[in-house]
Order: structure tokens, then C-alpha cells, then sequence
């Protein structure tokens, strides 16, 4: 009789190698917005969304079938540490435990950029969510209890949407973001909506978080 923990390994290889996931891209970049902005990352942005925001940046649905492996090799041609998991939707890609136990195991930093309406999953160590005002009423029903930080787009009457959300979501930074269309950014609008969240008397005592700007930094240098 064979090895029973040999077969058990060359089992398991078969089927990790049967694994395909849905991917656009993978590149080594800088983080461009947010937090950890100008932080080395290789990206790894999936296919698919459950969303459909009029102003998405992101051509989710043009993606191609790769196995772990493939993306394993192409992680570990580049230098960076902290991985983006991104997409279009991440949480949404199935068997993704699978490949965030791979780069776990090899001792990455894992990040993701979620809309925040589907669970994280254990392995990410930090966790950026961008709600969508446009979907409200989604996030009133479910979405992520815990973020390190939100980012919120302001599309429009985002105001009552930040405050919502300073309700329903523990964050260690909340941040808004103008809206790029057509290559035009509400950047003025934007500043102006900060400063009415952070007058707020509730802000001003510390009861309600500081929101703070964050430009999509990467596109304004014409880096990917
Ligand atoms: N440089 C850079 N930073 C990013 N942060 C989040 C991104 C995304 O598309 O999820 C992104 C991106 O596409 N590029
Ligand atoms: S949630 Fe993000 S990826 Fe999905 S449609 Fe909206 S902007 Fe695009
Ligand atoms: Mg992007």
C-alpha cells in the first residue's frame, strides 16, 4: 500500500490545480489612495461585481481563467510584500480562501478593497471598503460591521449616506473621495462636504469621527 500522507499531497495538487480564478490584472504598483498610500503593493483585481456603479473605473467583466499556480508565479516575479486583493467585487470569487491561504503561507500582507456587502474573509489583514450611496439600501440591511478604514465617493447628496455609515461601521479612518466621470473630478464639492461632516458639533467633540480626504493619487501621476 502507498504512503497514505504522499497520496494525500499529490491529491491535493490535483486539485489545487484544478482551481481557476477570474482575473483581469495582476501588477506591482503603489497604493494610491487611502490610508496607505505610496505603500509598494502588488494588485491582484479579480473579475465580476455584485455592483453596478454608473462610474466604475474598472472593466470587471473583461477577465481570464487562471489557475493558482499561474498566479503564484506572477506574484512571486515582483518585490512587494503587501498584497491588493481588488476588482471589481474580491469576495465575491470563489475558492478564494484557497489562494489567500497560499499567500499567507508565504508570508504576504494581505489588503482588500471590498464594497463591503459580503463577510471578509480570516486571512486579510486589512481590510479598505467602499460603500456605495447609490445601494443604500443594501448596506442598511447587511454590510461589514469592521473596516480599518471607508472610503465613500461622493456622487452626490452623500451626506446623509457618511453618516449612515458612521453608524453601522466601526472604521479607523473614514475618508471621502471625489467622483471622476469623464475625466472631470468634484474635487471642490468634495472639500466643501468634508468641511460640513467635520463642523458637525459631534465631530467637533470627538463623538463622531474626522473624515479626511483621499485622492485616487495613482491617476494623478499616471501611474497604474
Ligand atoms: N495604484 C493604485 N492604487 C489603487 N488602490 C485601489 C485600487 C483599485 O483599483 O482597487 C488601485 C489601483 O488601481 N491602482
Ligand atoms: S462596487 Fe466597485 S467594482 Fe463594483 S461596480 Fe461599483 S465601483 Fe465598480
Ligand atoms: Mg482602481
Amino acid at each position: 500500500m502507498g504512503n497514505p500522507n504522499l497520496i494525500l499531497r499529490i491529491y491535493g495538487q490535483l486539485m489545487r490545480s484544478e482551481i481557476h480564478y477570474n482575473i483581469v490584472e495582476i501588477f506591482e504598483s503603489l497604493q494610491g489612495e487611502g490610508f496607505n498610500t505610496g505603500m509598494p503593493s502588488i494588485f491582484i483585481r479579480f473579475g465580476k461585481c455584485n455592483l453596478a456603479c454608473p462610474w466604475c473605473d474598472t472593466d470587471y467583466n473583461r477577465f481570464e481563467r487562471w489557475t493558482l499556480d499561474q498566479i503564484m508565479q506572477k506574484v512571486r516575479s515582483y518585490t512587494a510584500k503587501n498584497i491588493i486583493i481588488t476588482g471589481g467585487e474580491p469576495t465575491i470569487q470563489p475558492k478564494l480562501n484557497v489562494l489567500l491561504d497560499q499567500l499567507k503561507a508565504e508570508g504576504y500582507f494581505l489588503a482588500i478593497e471590498t464594497n463591503g456587502l459580503k463577510p471578509v474573509p480570516p486571512q486579510i489583514d486589512y481590510i479598505a471598503t467602499s460603500p456605495k450611496r447609490l445601494y443604500q439600501h443594501k448596506y442598511q440591511q447587511r454590510g461589514i460591521p469592521f473596516a480599518h478604514e471607508v472610503r465613500i465617493v461622493n456622487d452626490g447628496d452623500i451626506l446623509p449616506f457618511c453618516q449612515q455609515l458612521e453608524q453601522q461601521m466601526q472604521a479607523d479612518h473614514y475618508y471621502l473621495s471625489p467622483r471622476e466621470q469623464q475625466g472631470e473630478m468634484n474635487l471642490l464639492d468634495t472639500i466643501r462636504k468634508l468641511g460640513e461632516l467635520n463642523q458637525r458639533p459631534e465631530a467637533l467633540s470627538g463623538k463622531r469621527p474626522k473624515w479626511q480626504l483621499s485622492l485616487q493619487t495613482h491617476k494623478l501621476v499616471g501611474i497604474e
